[in-house]
């Protein structure tokens, strides 16, 4: 089969033991992703990235979406304070690391939530995007998290 889009665990957490993300019900739009490792998400409200252990490979023109499950602030009080993560294509293998999906999460309860290894964090769902008729990107990814600067 040749390879689409999937997930593959990264090299620091190869023998931890880590589950690869499933849709749980036949319809179901994401793909629900575990934290890698136990983390507080402090009551102060100050963001904390959770790793995954996760990286993610699509097509060129396919984003992946990180989005709160709903029970996320319901039942537990975290946010994600990008409102949705965008996973870029060209973040797998990209110069500078494996392309590690991190979650950045925030407590909205005024309490510590401890998160624990294999605890369902967040959905990520894999969508097609356009791009405009000018359009000349040919800039390369060296990283994440404001690689490319602020200007
Ligand atoms: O919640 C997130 C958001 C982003 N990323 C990684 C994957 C993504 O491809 C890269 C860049 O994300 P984005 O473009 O949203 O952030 P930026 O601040 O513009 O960083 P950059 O300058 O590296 O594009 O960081 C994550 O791991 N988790
Ligand atoms: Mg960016």
């Amino acid at each position: 089969m040749t390879k689409k889009r999937g997930f593959e665990i990264v090299k620091k957490f190869k023998d931890a033991g880590l589950d690869l993300p499933q849709r749980e019900t036949a319809n179901a739009a994401g793909y629900d992703i575990k934290a890698a490792a136990d983390i507080t998400i402090p009551a102060d409200g100050s963001i904390k990235l959770v790793s995954t252990g996760l990286k993610a490979y699509m097509q060129a023109d396919e984003v992946l979406y990180l989005i709160n499950r709903s029970s996320g602030p319901y039942k537990r009080g975290l946010v994600l304070p990008n409102s949705v993560g965008v996973i870029d294509a060209d973040y797998y293998n990209n110069e500078k690391n494996e392309g590690e999906i991190f979650v950045q999460m925030r407590s909205i309860s005024g309490q510590d939530v401890q998160i624990k290894k294999g605890d369902r964090i967040v959905q990520a769902i894999f969508i097609p995007f356009l791009i405009a008729d000018d359009d000349q990107a040919a800039g390369v990814r060296t990283g994440g998290f404001g690689s490319t600067g602020d200007k």
